[in-house]
């Protein structure tokens, strides 16, 4: 028996196999309605149609990339023909020359040909009557025009079910159907016999139950469903960078329209099919969408850029093509939005408890049936009347039927399942107001029981307000107040300020952009808009420094290399690279520095000295630190190479402040007394980690703190044993997370992980429940985790804990009282009818009774 149940009904929470999800089905068996008992399940056969669009999707990419090299080969010298492609009226009177079939062969179809005969982007962005640079005009009616010529970047969605769906469905439950049938022949019979109304009653009294009970289970899926509806809109909220009017702003996908231009950073998704436009060291994850594994560069070359694959390294502007349903993306969503969510483990377990109730309650119906036929069988015998049948007697027999009938409808909890999903739905509701967002309901339940917490520093325990503090520039400590910041340029030597500056505002992932009301705003992750906002503040030009040279390579920020790097062709000729990023990393690549004269020296060791006590005093004052650095490059340098990773002149370091979050302290306390261990897994330097640490209460005085490089280096055992007492895990790459996490479930404690970056998926897919953060955490982390905390703050995480506690106990008080509440029933009907014979109204009277 054990072994059946943990087999059949022991689902993981996460990730659970096909053959698990298929098993328990099966086992179930006896349904009495099965559109009620495997709603909110997974639908299995939806899914399956999805892998099999996802498998010819790969198979078309990888038929159109031949396709395309084959066509390149051929037209390469050859100038492109003009095409014989004839723009529709409709599309023409609208203003476009392109229309959206056209488009979409062209991008879908990754047709080299075709983009080079309609010239290549750029003409195609003329065609669309769009500006690669300024984005579409946000003239509302051109807009409007454009929706209807391209239609809408929404996926077609299953209509919302109404009330009488939810009546209709509930008739289908097999019991119910057996009754009515019963009704019929009773009222046929009984009317026949008696004459109406007499003759009707017990037909009546069996329908009005019937009623009853579909009017109840129909009312509260209905409820349900409603609340289903609002959380999923909640989910798919996505927002985007896009340039319209010359001016950047956010926007839902939702908007998007072909023409659109939009910006791309590493995690994001891309919302629309489209066109690369400029960028650098793109790499595109296509698995969401053709299920292969392996990233592909895209570029000028190939510029095909498909809805759904996302940005595994990075940036890039993108001209929108197709949108919505027009794309491959749009059918896959249309599919799979109704292969519904995954069962959590109670659910199942419940499904097996109303699975051996029913078989229970099947055979005391047998009983009950056989018991009282017997006594209507023993009173003919003796009466001698054993061949001569009545129609009364007839009807009795029809009336003992319906009782045993009853007994089933009354006894199974078929709807104990569903309750679980009831008041999974209320929590996330409720979770939703403490802004968390619940993306798998499994999630819910596992939360509950959560022994550990693996936190993210940056934003998470800290507000992710970052700014400019101290700097150590020419090798001088200095505080950047407010008032100081322009004596700070006088300070420094004018040739050094100039190179910083120019560091500061070429060598960024961020951007200063003119917003709608024509104020300035700084765009960028908050390490990069602080440094930005140094630059401005020490009187710096943004644009002009942009203007000034010319980028030719950018190798974009990442938390593996924890570094970023551009090359600029300089105005008097020559290219110049400039680096930043975590200063021992960037610092340990410098053999010259700049000196409180303004001249490059080398990096001898009392000034490397310097500069590491200057990291250390920054960072133990809880401060972020970057350091700048630039280095002359030959002449002859390619920009098909890498970016040097040494020989550079250091320029200075940076101490950036993000202070800790209020209330960050009180929850971390709440957790270590409800028994969660909390540790801080972050990217940054091990002091700035440890001070931060300390002041959440986070590290002890028993604890440790260790930094992933040492963590990675250790063996299985020192692992286990250091793991316990590890606190702080600083300068970690994203393997280090994943690994902690897979080591800590390894010794059965139950991971909570929290990310925002891409490289956090890997920890967020691992652990038990993952967390993501909803302000800066990137569309990948998001898709990886199971909830999102949408304030990004570690006080909303607790909240989660503490609903998943309460829900859990909340399910185990309803499961103890629907059952208490079935079995009664069944004492109660089983007994008296074996006794009485009562009628069938009187139980599902009892039963609603019981019930409310
Ligand atoms: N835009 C950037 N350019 C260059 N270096 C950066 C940039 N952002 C962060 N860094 C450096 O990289 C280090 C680690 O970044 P990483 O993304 O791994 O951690 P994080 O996510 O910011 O921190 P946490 O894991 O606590 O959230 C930082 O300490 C900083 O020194
Ligand atoms: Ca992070």
């Amino acid at each position: 028996m054990e072994t059946f149940w943990n087999e059949s009904f022991d689902l993981k929470p996460k990730h659970s196999s096909e053959e698990a999800l298929e098993k328990w089905r099966k086992v179930v068996g006896f349904v009495k309605n099965p559109k009620r008992r495997f709603r909110f399940t997974a639908n299995l056969s939806k899914r399956y149609e999805a892998a099999a669009m996802r498998r010819s999707n790969h198979e078309k990419l990888r038929i159109a990339v031949l396709v395309s090299k084959a066509a390149l080969q051929f037209i390469s010298g050859v100038k492109p023909s003009e095409s014989d492609y004839v723009v529709p009226e409709e599309v023409k009177a609208a203003g476009f020359e392109l229309c959206a079939e056209e488009l979409g062969s062209i991008v879908e179809g990754q047709d080299v040909k075709k983009l080079k005969i309609h010239g290549g982007v750029d003409g195609i962005a003329e065609k669309l009557s769009t500006s690669t640079t300024d984005g579409l005009s946000s003239d509302s009616v051109l807009l409007n025009k454009r929706q209807e010529v391209y239609g809408i970047n929404k996926f077609a969605e299953a209509e919302a079910k109404g009330f009488l769906v939810f009546v209709w469905e509930a008739l289908q439950d097999m019991t119910l159907m057996i009754l009515g049938v019963c009704a019929l022949v009773s009222l046929i019979v009984g009317i026949a016999m008696e004459g109406w109304p007499k003759g009707a009653h017990d037909g009546l009294g069996i329908v009005a139950s019937i009623l009853l009970v579909v009017f109840v289970t129909a009312t509260s899926d209905y409820r349900q469903s409603l609340q289903f509806k609002d959380l999923d809109k909640e989910k798919k909220k996505i927002t985007i960078q896009v340039t319209r009017n010359a001016c950047r702003q956010k926007m839902s996908i939702y908007d998007l329209l072909p023409g659109d231009i939009v910006h791309l950073n590493i995690g994001d998704q891309v919302p629309a099919d489209g066109l690369f436009v400029s960028g650098f060291s793109v790499l595109i994850d296509g698995s969401s969408l053709t299920g292969e594994s392996e990233p592909v560069m895209v570029n000028a070359d190939n510029p095909f850029m498909l809805s759904g694959t996302k940005l595994q390294d990075g940036s890039c502007k993108m001209m929108v093509t197709s949108v919505g349903m027009r794309t491959q993306w749009g059918k896959l969503m249309a599919t799979l939005s109704e292969g519904g969510d995954d069962e959590t483990p109670l659910q199942v377990k419940l499904n097996g408890v109303a699975t051996i109730i029913g078989k229970v309650g099947l055979f005391f119906a047998v009983v009950t049936f056989a018991v009282m036929v017997q006594g209507l069988f023993m009173s003919k015998l003796q009466e001698g009347t054993i061949w001569s049948w009545s129609g009364d007697e007839a009807l009795k027999l029809l009336e003992f039927f319906a009782v045993a009938v009853t007994i089933v409808v009354v006894a199974v909890p078929e709807g104990l399942p569903l309750a679980v999903t009831l008041s999974l739905a209320f929590a996330m509701k409720k979770m939703m107001n403490d802004k968390a967002l619940v993306r798998h309901l499994a999630a819910c339940e596992t939360m509950g029981s959560a022994t550990n917490i693996c936190s993210d520093k940056t934003g998470t325990l800290t507000t992710n307000h970052m700014t400019v503090v101290k700097s150590c520039i020419c090798m001088d400590v200095r505080e950047v107040g407010n008032n100081n910041k322009a004596s700070l340029c006088s300070e420094i030597p004018e040739s050094a300020v100039k190179l910083l500056l120019q560091s500061i505002f070429t060598n960024t992932g961020g951007e200063i952009v003119i917003n709608k009301d024509g104020k300035r705003e700084i765009l960028g992750t908050p390490t990069e808009t602080a440094l930005l906002e140094f630059g401005l503040s020490l009187g710096g030009d943004s644009r002009a420094e942009r203007l000034a040279s010319k980028l030719v390579k950018v190798e974009p920020f990442n938390s593996t290399k924890k570094r970023m790097g551009v090359i600029l062709e300089l105005p008097e000729g020559g290219l110049r690279a400039h680096t930043k990023g975590a200063s021992e990393i960037v610092l340990a690549g410098c053999d010259k520095v700049i000196n409180s004269n303004g001249e490059v020296v080398p990096l001898d060791v009392e000034s490397i000295n310097h500069l590491n006590a200057t990291i250390n005093q920054f960072a133990n004052e809880a401060l972020r630190t970057l350091c700048l650095a630039y280095m002359e490059l030959e002449n002859d340098f390619s920009p098909d190479n890498a970016i040097p990773l040494s020989g550079y002149t250091c320029i200075g370091i940076v101490g950036i402040k993000d202070p800790v979050r209020p209330g960050v302290k009180e929850s971390v306390a709440i957790c270590r007394s409800a028994g969660i261990t909390v540790r801080m897994v972050t990217g940054d330097n091990i002091n700035t980690a440890k001070a931060i640490a300390r002041e959440c209460g986070i590290l002890t005085d028993d604890g440790i703190a260790i930094e992933g490089p040492d963590f990675r280096e250790k063996s299985q055992e020192e692992m286990l044993a250091l793991i316990p007492k590890i606190q702080v895990m600083a300068r970690s790459s994203p393997m280090d997370k994943h690994t902690l996490v897979r080591q800590l479930r390894s010794i059965d404690e139950v991971v909570a992980v929290t990310g925002d970056g891409t490289n956090d998926a890997p920890a967020l897919h691992e652990a038990d429940i993952g967390l993501a953060m909803g302000i800066s955490g990137t569309e990948v982390a998001k898709e990886s985790a199971d909830v999102i905390i949408l304030d990004d703050n570690f006080s909303t995480i607790v909240t989660v804990a503490k609903w998943g506690r309460s829900v859990y106990i909340n399910i185990q008080k309803f499961v103890q009282f629907q059952l208490t509440v079935n079995i009664v029933a069944l004492i109660v009907n089983f007994s008296s009818a074996c006794l009485t014979g009562m009628k069938a109204i009187n139980f599902v009277y009892i039963y609603f009774k019981l019930m409310f």
